[in-house]
Parts: structure tokens; sequence; C-alpha cells
């Protein structure tokens, strides 16, 4: 059974300002969130996280899956009336956000869309909101998606992309993902995720050694 809700996606309505975007809630059907959120990988770091540094299994790697295969890519080409045939994908994992996340970012050049995929349960805090804003101004708010269970954001990436969020620490658990515009980008991107993972082991030792 597919978990994630193509229809829904194929009628949600494109936003073209202040940049193209969409929002999808409860786009992992609800029917099956909990049995994904029971797989979500556990996570001790914060900062985002590539699949292949996880234990990703169960029905999260079915969802990332689908994530990855035709039916959900040829949904955002005809919305965002993109071609992203031969495009690869990259997929980060985040469980917990630190004080100093969601500061103001357009993503970088290399990135053609952004997928968000929100997994956590009904989200309460004022902090950790996404903010699809008009300028480089948190106050400049055009949209704010909380990232609730199941609520997935598409935007395309530009120079105006500005998006961010008032802070929050704990736990914040999303999926990002990613079109972007060359394998070399999942070489590079992977390859820095793995120096600042082992910058993080070898902090964590010398502060054990102390
Ligand atoms: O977690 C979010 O809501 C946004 C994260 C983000 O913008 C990023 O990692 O580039
Ligand atoms: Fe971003």
């Amino acid at each position: 059974m597919a978990l994630l809700d193509i229809d829904k996606l194929n009628a949600a309505p494109l936003r073209r300002e202040p940049y193209d975007y969409l929002v999808v809630e409860n786009f992992v059907k609800p029917e099956v969130f909990g049995e994904v959120s029971r797989d979500f990988p556990s996570m001790d770091v914060p900062g985002s996280v590539p699949p292949s540094e996880l234990d990703i299994h169960g029905r999260f790697a079915e969802m990332l899956a689908e994530m990855d295969g035709p039916a959900f890519r040829q949904a955002v080409e005809a919305k965002f009336g993109i071609d992203l045939g031969g495009k690869p994908t990259m997929f980060t994992v985040r469980g917990r956000c630190r004080a100093t996340d969601g500061k103001i970012h357009t993503d970088s050049k290399s990135k053609i869309i952004t997928v968000l995929l929100y997994m956590n349960d009904d989200w309460d805090a004022d902090g950790g909101r996404l903010r699809i804003l008009n300028s480089d101004d948190l106050n400049d708010v055009a949209a704010e998606v909380p990232p609730n269970g199941g609520t997935l954001l598409i935007f395309r990436r530009s120079d105006t992309s500005y998006h961010g969020h008032e802070p929050f620490e704990g736990k914040r658990r999303a999926i990002q993902m990613n079109w972007v515009t060359s394998g070399g980008v999942v070489a590079w991107e992977q390859f820095r995720h793995r120096l600042s993972a082992m910058s993080k082991k070898r902090k964590a030792a010398a502060v054990e050694r102390m």
C-alpha cells in the first residue's frame, strides 16, 4: 500500500508568491503515520544526517523509497512545470533542533527543488514553525508551516527563496529531500556530513577524556 497521498499532492494549489511553493497536510497517510513514525531512525546527533549513516528500516525505509520513486517525481514535475529526469536526489534526516538552527537562508544554488516532510506529532511550541518569507526578515512572513506529522512542504529554490524559523531546542523530526544539479553535489555533501560527524565524535571523545 502506498504510504504517501500523491492524489492530495496533485490537488494542492501551487503558490506563486513570494516564490513557488506548496503545502500538503497529512501527505503521509494518517492511517500509517504511526508506523512510519515508530520506524524513524534513532538519532543521537543534532544537525542533518544522510540516510547512509543511519539505521533506515521498516515503514520509514518504504516511505523514503516512495519519495525516491517515479510517482512522486512525476507529481512534482507536473506541479512545478519542471523536468527532473536525470537529476539526482539527496536525502537528509534530522531528529533534533538546536537553538542555533532556523536562521534565514535560501538553500544552496545546487538545489533545484527542496522537499521537507515533517515527522512530529502535533506541534505546540511557538518556535520551530517554518516561515516562507517575503524577504530576509523573519517577521516578513508569507506563510507559516507548523512541522506537524505528515506535513509536506515543497519549494523551488531561488535567490529569494528565503525561509527560517524562530529558535526551538529539542526533538524536531524532519526529512529533507532535494533534487540537485549533479551527482557531484551528492558526493560532496556526503563527504561534508562525514567530516562533520567525525569532528563531533572527536569532540565528544575529548570531553570524555577531560
Ligand atoms: O527543518 C526545517 O523546517 C527547514 C530546514 C532547512 O531549511 C534546511 O535544512 O535547509
Ligand atoms: Fe533550507
